[in-house]
């Protein structure tokens, strides 16, 4: 049977005290890539950042990976992140150090101590977006396309069951936006789930997959051909 990696029954979504989504009702298996679509405003980050635990589930029931997110804590929160993959739009690397260093400070700040497995886990994910090499640049001597690369090798860090990409494209041109695509598929095909929020309907047409839609206060999957 499969398995389940996020689950939410009859959930609402609210930001501060304002209702954002309502019955939100949905499952993800294991090894699902899931896009997750819907105007500005509708609520696709405020729908993300209840999944990482940004903003209290209250209302309804919720799991991500193996935590209950209506009973999450303060403290678990760093333990899901650790679950957790996550990606922005604006690829937030701290911009006063390397890549290598950036992806040291995620390291030892999730608890890592040996140095050499860190420098080891660095070179796989480095390697895995292709960017082995660039691992002794600073965030703005690269481009757009290779710091998004870079910032999913972040993701890619502690092995994560389940990777939330919120508009991992809406700063890229469209080819980059396809190669983009290309590697967060790739890691998809080798068994992370991917959750992806998008405005980008060429991306959505040209690998088509499950998608959710947010419109109207409501989140309910959509076929392509109406999306
Ligand atoms: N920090 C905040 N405090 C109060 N309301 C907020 C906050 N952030 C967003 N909202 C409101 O919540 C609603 C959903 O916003 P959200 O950012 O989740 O939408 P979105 O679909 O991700 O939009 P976009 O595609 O523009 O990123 C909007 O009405 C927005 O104005």
């Amino acid at each position: 049977m499969a398995e389940t990696i996020l689950e939410l029954r009859d959930a609402s979504i609210f930001q501060k005290e304002n209702l954002v989504l309502s019955d939100v009702n949905l499952r993800v298996e294991k090894g699902e890539f899931v896009y997750l679509i819907g105007k500005t405003g509708s609520g696709k980050s405020s729908f993300m950042k209840t999944l990482y635990g940004d903003i209290p589930l209250t209302d309804g029931n919720g799991r991500v990976v193996d935590f209950d997110l209506r009973t999450l804590k303060e403290k678990d929160i760093p333990f899901l992140r650790r679950k957790l993959g996550i990606v922005f739009q604006d690829f937030k690397l701290l911009p006063d150090r390397t890549v290598h260093a950036n992806f040291e400070f995620v390291l030892k700040a999730t608890g890592w101590k040996d140095i050499s497995e860190i420098n080891h886990q660095i070179d796989i994910v480095l390697d895995k977006v292709d960017m082995k090499t660039k691992g002794f640049k600073f965030p703005h001597e690269l481009s757009g396309g290779e710091q998004q690369r870079v910032a999913i090798a972040r993701a890619l860090l502690n092995d994560p069951e389940l990777i939330l990409a919120d508009e991992p494209t809406g700063n890229l041109d469209p080819q980059t936006s396809v190669e983009v695509m290309k590697l967060l598929r790739d890691i998809n095909a080798n068994g992370r789930t991917i959750l992806m929020a998008t405005h980008d309907y060429a991306l959505l047409l040209k690998f088509p997959s499950k998608t959710l839609k947010c419109d109207g206060g409501k989140i309910f999957e959509v076929v392509q051909k109406s999306v």
